[in-house]
């Protein structure tokens, strides 16, 4: 068992500088794999610095503006996770998180997926830091499986059926769909299983990053269950967006000479039917984090 290997929960222990050093490089990389995700071009239905996507509420400066309330945040859950904290201390870090998101935002939803999968993660890299382990992809992907799983799953299971219900609910409940809760609570196997060998093979082939996002991406579109796809287009429109990143890959992805215009009339098609795989690029963000921690 994990909580065997790992240093029990030390509420007030001070943290060791080299330690809180390590951890705030960490928090600096999650946010860093945001701005990469953000910044990347094309991408089909999503916000880049040029286009609006499949979003009439949101744009590039949006996200700027989110990713700088967010600045403090990842640091902050990093060095939390050097005390090995319980699923309730991380989700009061989590919400407080939202709150200047929505603040930074007047009130859209840019970030919420990635508050919530990165600082899970970061919290787990903190951990094992603290535990005198390297924080390599596949274990801080088994820390937050192991360590608070079974709390993230018990999270969807005790919603009242009268609550409020955000859209990942919703179309939880309409479709059975896992979304979020489900892809962390297992540890991210699309981010770890498909995203990152996706994101490798085509940097090993091209030696390019931003090639190695965009094949990433669309990989990442074809395997998950997005719940931006299903929220915006039902389960029709789930199969079409992952259909169209399918024929992309299949087609050779960017290793193809001519991915830009293929990739650039995939975005045109979800845009004429508001389409955006926002999980999918939240995921993203995951697998360059994970590409960043090695491993
Ligand atoms: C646990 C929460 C994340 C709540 O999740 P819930 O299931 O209730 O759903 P949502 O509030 O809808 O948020 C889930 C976000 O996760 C992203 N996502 C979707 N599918 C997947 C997937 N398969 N794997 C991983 N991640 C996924 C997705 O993020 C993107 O969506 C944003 C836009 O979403 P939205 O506003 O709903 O849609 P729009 O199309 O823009 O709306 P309209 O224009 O139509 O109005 C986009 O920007 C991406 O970010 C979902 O948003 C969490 O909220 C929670 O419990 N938070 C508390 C904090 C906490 O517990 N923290 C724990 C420790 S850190
Ligand atoms: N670039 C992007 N566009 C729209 N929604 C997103 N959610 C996360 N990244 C996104």
């Amino acid at each position: 068992m994990l909580e065997r290997r790992l240093p029990r929960y030390r509420p007030a222990a001070p943290a060791i500088p080299a330690d809180q050093a390590a951890a705030e490089r960490i928090g600096r990389l999650a946010l860093r794999s945001l701005y990469r995700e953000v910044a990347l071009a094309p991408k089909p239905g999503l916000v880049t610095p040029a286009s609006q996507g499949s979003h009439g509420d949101m744009d590039f400066t949006t996200f700027q503006r989110s990713l700088h309330s967010l600045r403090p945040y990842f640091p902050e859950i990093t060095v939390c996770g050097l005390r090995g904290p319980d699923f309730a201390t991380l989700q009061s870090l989590g919400i407080a998180a939202e709150a200047e998101m929505l603040a930074a935002t007047g009130g859209i939803n840019t970030h919420r997926g990635a508050i919530f999968n990165l600082g899970l993660l970061c919290a787990a890299a903190g951990w094992l830091i603290a535990a005198g382990e390297t924080p390599e992809a596949a274990r801080v992907c088994q820390v937050v499986a192991d360590s608070w799983g079974d709390d993230i799953r018990a999270g969807l299971a005790s919603v009242p059926a009268t609550a409020p219900l955000s859209h990942g609910l919703a179309v939880a409940r309409r479709y059975g769909s896992g979304g979020a809760r489900a892809e962390a609570a297992a540890g991210f196997p699309a981010a770890r299983e498909v995203g990152l060998p996706a994101y490798r093979a085509a940097l090993a082939a091209t030696g390019d990053e931003e090639l190695a996002e965009v094949q990433a991406l669309f990989a990442l579109i074809a395997e998950v269950d997005d719940t931006n796809l299903l929220w915006r287009g039902g389960p029709a429109g789930l199969a079409h967006g992952r259909h169209a990143a399918a024929q992309f890959l299949a087609a050779g992805g960017v290793l193809s000479d001519d991915w830009r215009a293929h990739a650039a009339a995939i975005d045109r098609d979800f845009v004429a039917r508001r389409l955006s795989p926002g999980g999918s690029a939240d995921l993203l963000g995951v697998t360059l984090f994970l590409a960043g921690l090695g491993g």
